[in-house]
């Protein structure tokens, strides 16, 4: 049996919009209000997703989300025709009808947390959705992200879906961006790392005091409980409640991990020693590299800016593992000089490939934001919706799909304009029928 690590990218929404949504996420904040081209945004991430494909790695693409949510519009109170709605929730609610129009969902990374069937008891490949509870405009998403992997991942025999967690602080997720799974083979047993930012029921315990920490323990935990996780394959890791401070909002942003290889900054964690002693203890006899980034060679604003640790770390049909990197990276002195350096340190990381992803980064969405980790072997591969996985007839259709439904300009005072709306649900009607998905999507039922 073949095993693999698939990525599932998600497809950037037609709405894709600077709307300074993200409270504790630097560039979000940053590039409020600035006029965004969800044509171009929806093109970088296809761009990424076919090189990936191209190179040989089982590639996915996840469908985005219903922008405007009108279904939410409607639930608070906001009544008539759906151009009413939008043009009352204009006048009296902006910010709230912003919440409602974000393409968030492009961020992947976000939409679940996902154990492979080696790690779970039932031997079944389990998927979470996150809550985000912690960002409003995230936290419409969850029902929607989870018909989406039904309809994706469709098969009972090997995919278990969960429901995601209550809708509480205490139980903040926000899915495999505080998740890691190192192991020797994607085929055998691996150790998951779960990094939270505080724990809901210890208010003594570390917590950030000027920005949000969006994960909890108590939500770590729970998932490991529903995806039947060994104890002895589970490590809980403490985020550093200073870097969250700094604009680390979530671990991925800090840390990346695949395989044998956990790539981190050396501020990432609190107890470092002591929980890399844990994982070198339950990982086992195998062979180990922990790359730590010093603060000495990459600041943490450096990090933050160039989202060095956002990136993803693949491994190559031929054994080699690449950095797919921002070309944010390339443009940053000491990042590029330190991602010129980490191929020659005798780790497997021997190549980077860098991607023009701006129109992500610049709401805070790197390479590895944008895509969802499955790993599986060739009979869950096969059981996949294979109308979903990348090749050049998917990627072609999905760009002409774009080119005939997306704008090349979106500022934030468009997103009332019912033509918004209609654009967006014709090209998601279509897009369902393009992958198969069947009816995913509020306005379909
Ligand atoms: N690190 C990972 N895995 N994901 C990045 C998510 C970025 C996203 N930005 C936003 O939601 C900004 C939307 C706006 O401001 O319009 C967020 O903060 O949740």
């Amino acid at each position: 049996m073949k095993h693999f690590e698939a990525n599932f990218d998600g497809l950037v929404g037609p709405t894709h919009n600077y709307a300074g949504l993200s409270f504790g996420n630097v560039a979000s904040l940053s590039n409020a209000a600035a006029v965004s081209n969800p044509k171009a945004a929806a093109k970088q991430g296809l761009q990424k997703a076919k090189a990936l494909a191209d190179m040989g790695m089982v590639q996915g693409m996840l469908a985005p989300q219903e922008r405007p949510d009108l279904h939410t519009l409607r639930r608070i109170g906001f009544t008539g025709s759906d151009a009413e709605v939008l043009n009352k929730a204009a006048k009296q609610a902006p910010a709230l009808l912003r919440a409602c129009c974000s393409a968030s969902s492009m961020w992947t990374a976000n939409a679940a947390t996902v154990s492979p069937s080696a790690d779970c008891a039932d031997g079944k490949l389990h998927f979470t959705p996150a809550n985000l509870v912690d960002k409003l405009h995230r936290s419409i998403e969850p029902v929607t992200t989870g018909n989406i992997l039904a309809a994706t991942f469709n098969n009972e025999k090997h995919f278990s879906h969960h429901q995601h967690l209550p809708e509480h602080a205490s139980f903040g997720d926000e899915g495999a961006a505080n998740h890691t799974r190192l192991c020797n083979e994607y085929g055998n047993k691996g150790l998951e790392l779960f990094v939270y930012g505080q724990e809901a029921t210890n208010p003594a315990a570390p917590k950030p005091s000027k920005y949000p920490a969006r994960q909890t323990l108590e939500a770590s935990q729970a998932i490991a409980r529903l995806h039947k996780l060994d104890d002895d394959n589970t490590v809980y890791i403490s985020q550093n409640p200073d870097v969250i401070d700094q604009g680390v909002f979530h671990n991925d942003v800090i840390a990346v991990g695949n395989q044998n290889v956990l790539f981190y900054h050396q501020q990432a964690f609190l107890n470092t020693q002591h929980k890399l002693d844990e994982i070198k203890r339950k990982f086992g006899s195998s062979e180990l590299h922990f790359i730590e980034v010093p603060t000495d060679k990459v600041g943490i604003q450096d990090a933050v800016k160039s989202y060095l640790f956002n990136t993803q770390i693949i491994t190559l049909p031929s054994g080699e593992m690449a950095i797919i990197a921002p070309t944010n990276c390339q443009e940053n002195e000491a990042v590029h000089a330190y991602l010129q350096e980490v191929v020659t340190l005798g780790t497997p990381i021997k190549q980077v490939h860098y991607f023009d992803v701006k129109q992500s980064m610049q709401n805070g969405g790197g390479p590895a934001c944008l895509r969802l980790r499955v790993a599986m072997n060739d009979t869950e591969v096969a059981a996949v919706n294979q109308h979903t996985l990348m090749n050049d007839v998917l990627f072609s259709e999905l760009n002409n799909w774009v080119d005939k439904h997306y704008r090349d300009r979106l500022s934030v005072d468009d997103l009332a304009d019912p033509q918004v709306l209609i654009e967006s649900r014709t090209a998601l009607d279509e897009l369902t029928q393009l992958m198969q998905l069947g009816s995913v999507y509020q306005f379909q039922k």
